[in-house]
């Protein structure tokens, strides 16, 4: 999926191709507001080359008056005020159109990418660090680049218009007189645009540096490694490493932007001296009388803005070879087709979800074989518990189940009988429409409770009020000013929350949807005694008539299952009830003993320690 890996160095003609597509999308994020910025740009282009030929006009017909001669310098200096006034309007009016388009495009570019963010289902592209080296170019470049762009647009236009309308001016002294000033230049374009496309390529190499800069910075600031980073002093560690690695960085990209600029100055003295010899030939040319004052004035004039035009012409393509490579890789990251990624026409939900899973097996990227020929059945409105040591392959056995992750080999289906229906086959919006799950590491959103719960679905009051009294949220709100419209978060000046009460929060967003298949993955790790057993009875009270799979490590919850599963090393290894598992006295038993066997021993232990504060008092 990342863009990375059909990212090549593009030619001339690819580049020409991303403006072709960028150009219809910067027209169509504004038409109106970019039509009178292209006729601002426009007329602000033809004016210098008027401007000239009213001084060539005037300076001539000073010369004829001078003679005895007629001329109308009032209709002169009447179109030379007009001209300079259009200017100034056309100025003002190019600069606040500019600014309104590139809000535009900018919004435009940055819905787009959120919006190809909702059509990667799956989680797989998240764990390839090329992904994130994309994000982190397209997510720098998003907020600067379509204004850079515009701007380069519109420059293109504006300074190509002037030079062509300066070089038409030229022509009248003689058809090589332009000729030889673009020639004079062309050595100073070619160096500056293979400055900017070594500077693009080192952004490219750097990606991940300037990500890790970046990840030193969030680790010393960030809330969340707050009190790890203060308990462990990590401060210290984490400023020598941003700032070694921070220097070495600016020192390379610190070399590109000087050679942009240093790098050229030989260039621009070349093309400095072309000029020169353009305007000796013009002097020694009046001087035979071949050119009239008027037209050395021309050249003077014409010359030098058509010099400095083309010069700030040939440093805007080659700026904007850099942002049209970065469209590039923009539409690039548009076009990739994910590899879970929803159908084109997706077959229609089975009326009965039944869950199966028919020889699956799975691995992380390229990694070894995380589930190994994995193969159940789950009838519609069973409650399952999966049990099994760490890293025995659970959560990702419910990540399967959501199409977090396609399967390297076999099958997860839902549907009974014929309607069976693979779930690459369904559109995944509408079946995740139809599962409600507390995760091991949900989500705080830094929102107002209510949000938290509801995700922005407006539901029935009843709803809410279901979700927040069998989550035990209620007994958090109480606690709170504002209730469920407290916003929480420090960052934003809200409230924070324990652990346990994020918990909650996370159970009541599970609660308040009212799903088919429930998935609670380690849903009361952080609970008091209490808050599990009223939560635990929610579960129950709501698993009635719906699938739910309970992952745990607390056996003792697993007796409000029908079935029991256990994993071990990706393997489903046993398959019971509670009471044919324990009389199988595989590993479940072994599993169920051991955990009786540490209760038993704490109960001794607290009653040691209850006999003894008896005696002590
Ligand atoms: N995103 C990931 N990328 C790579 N490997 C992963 C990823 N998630 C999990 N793993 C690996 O897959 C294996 C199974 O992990 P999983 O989280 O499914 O286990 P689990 O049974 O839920 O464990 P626990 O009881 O600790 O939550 C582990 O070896 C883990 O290191």
């Amino acid at each position: 999926m990342p863009a990375q890996t059909q990212a090549k160095e593009q030619t001339g003609w690819e580049l020409l191709r991303v403006l072709r597509r960028a150009l219809p999308d910067l027209l169509r994020s504004a038409p109106l507001l970019v039509g009178g910025m292209f006729l601002a740009g426009l007329v602000q282009g033809l004016l210098p080359a008027v401007t000239v030929l009213i001084g060539k006009w005037t300076v001539d017909g000073v010369t004829r008056l001078a003679a005895g001669g007629q001329a109308n310098l009032t209709a002169l200096a009447a179109a030379w005020a007009g001209a300079a006034l259009l200017g100034q309007v056309a100025f003002a009016a190019r600069g606040m159109l500019q600014g309104s388009v590139a809000d535009h495009f900018t919004v435009q570019t940055v819905a787009r990418l959120m919006r190809k963010m909702e059509a990667l289902p799956g989680l797989d592209v998240l764990e390839d660090p090329r992904f994130h080296d994309d994000v982190e170019i397209l997510q720098t470049g998003a907020s600067h680049r379509p204004l850079n762009l515009t701007a380069v647009v519109l420059a293109l236009l504006n300074d190509g218009v002037a030079s062509l309308a300066l070089a038409a001016t030229l022509l009248t002294v003689g058809w090589w007189v332009p000729l030889v000033a673009v020639v004079g230049l062309l050595p100073l374009a070619r160096r500056q645009m293979d400055l900017y496309r070594l500077g693009w390529s080192l952004t490219l190499q750097k990606t991940q540096e300037a990500r890790e800069l970046n990840y030193h910075q969030r680790v010393a600031i960030r809330h969340e490694y707050a009190k790890e980073v203060r308990l462990y002093g990590l401060l210290p560690y984490l400023r020598d490493a941003y700032v070694g690695r921070a220097r070495a960085y600016q020192r390379t990209m610190r070399g590109v932007r000087n050679a942009q600029l240093g790098g050229v100055l030989p260039y621009q003295a070349l093309s400095l001296l072309v000029t020169a010899g353009i305007f000796a030939y013009a002097v020694q040319a009046a001087g035979t009388g071949a050119l009239t004052a008027g037209g050395v004035v021309l050249v003077i004039t014409a010359l030098g803005q058509m010099r400095d035009r083309l010069e700030a012409l040939s440093n805007i393509v080659s700026s904007g070879t850099e942002h049209l490579r970065w469209f590039g890789r923009y539409h690039a990251f548009l076009d990739a087709a994910p590899r879970v990624a929803r159908p084109e026409t997706p077959r229609p939900l089975p009326a009965r979800l039944d869950l199966t899973l028919e020889g699956v097996s799975f691995g992380y990227r390229d990694g070894s074989a995380v589930l190994e020929d994995v193969t159940v059945h789950i009838p519609e409105g069973q409650v399952v518990a999966v049990v099994g040591e760490n890293g025995a392959g659970k959560s990702t056995l419910v990540s399967l189940l959501l199409r977090f992750y396609d399967p390297r080999s076999g099958r997860v289906l839902a549907g009974a009988g014929e309607a069976r229906t693979d779930l690459r086959d369904l559109d995944p919006a509408a079946w995740r429409a139809q599962v409600a799950a507390v995760f091991q590491d949900f989500a705080r959103f830094e929102w107002t409770l209510r949000e938290n719960v509801t995700l922005g679905r407006a539901g029935l009051p009843a709803d809410l009020h279901r979700a927040v009294h069998g989550s035990g949220l209620n007994a958090v709100l109480e606690r709170v000013e504002g209730g469920l419209d407290a916003r929480i978060g420090a960052a934003f000046g809200g409230i924070d929350l324990s652990g346990g009460q994020w918990q909650k929060l996370a159970t009541a967003r599970a609660l308040y949807r009212d799903a088919r298949l429930l998935i609670l993955d380690e849903p009361t790790a952080a609970l008091d005694p209490r808050s599990e057993a009223e939560v635990f009875q929610a579960f129950a009270a709501l698993a009635r008539g719906r699938t739910t799979l309970l992952i745990t490590h607390r056996l003792g919850s697993v007796l409000m299952a029908d079935r029991i599963l256990v994993m071990k090393r990706g393997r489903l290894i046993e398959d019971g009830t509670h009471a044919s598992l324990l009389a199988a006295g595989g590993e479940y038993a072994e599993l169920w003993q051991l955990q009786a066997r540490q209760y038993a021993g704490q109960e001794d232990r607290g009653d040691a320690t209850a006999a003894g504060r008896v005696v002590l008092t």
